[in-house]
């Protein structure tokens, strides 16, 4: 796992907060369910690029089109892309990108990202806004895990035996950044799902 500290400045993380923003608007935040417990997400999310995650009663998966509108998920900008093949170097580009909004209370359970079907593309995580507590195990469930502070404009590159790594958000630091309005924190993920 690669991580880089400060890799948007402040202009880039104000240029991506207001695509996303716009992406926001034409593809609203879902609440995913756990299909287990039927228990809500504490995070809310979206998606642009091909391909969106999404999570309900009947499981996790990909798919094309939003689960409450039924529209197709909106372009992902091209400053994703450019980070993308800037970072890693993959000679195909990431068709999914999920955007999770974290409010002051919400966090993410240890867990591996592993329903795409390309393991070999890496994943590329982007931070924006109220800085968190990330949490890094190993690749099998129950090992020693390490917090991370992650900050606005950080970026984290989960390729190679990093590519299922457990992983979680303990907790988010409120009132840590002024970017995000409403406050909380953005999450991106860029992958290739198929
Ligand atoms: O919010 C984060 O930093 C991690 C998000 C995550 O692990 C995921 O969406 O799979
Ligand atoms: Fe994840």
């Amino acid at each position: 796992m690669r991580l880089y500290k400060s890799a948007l400045d402040q202009a880039a993380q104000e240029a991506l907060r207001d695509e996303i923003r716009e992406i926001l608007r034409i593809a609203p935040l879902f609440q995913p369910v756990m299909p287990r417990t039927r228990k809500n997400f504490s995070v809310r999310m979206s998606n642009c690029g091909p391909l969106g995650w999404v999570s309900d009663v009947s499981g996790y998966r990909y798919q094309p089109d939003h689960p409450d509108t039924g529209q197709p998920w909106p372009p992902m900008p091209e400053r994703l892309l450019a980070l993308w093949r800037d970072l890693t170097g993959y000679p195909r580009d990431p068709d999914a990108c999920l955007i999770n909004y974290y409010d002051c209370n919400a966090r993410m359970g240890a867990h591996q990202d592993v329903d795409e079907q390309d393991f070999d593309a890496p994943i590329v995580s982007i931070s924006l806004g109220d800085a968190c507590r990330f949490r890094i195990g190993g690749v099998a469930r129950g090992g020693s895990t390490q917090a991370l502070a992650l900050d606005s404009g950080d970026v984290l590159v989960f390729g190679g035996p990093a590519r299922k790594m457990f992983h979680g958000v303990d907790k988010i630091l409120p009132g840590t950044s002024t970017l995000l309005d409403p406050p909380g924190r953005i999450n991106l993920t860029l992958r290739r799902a198929r």
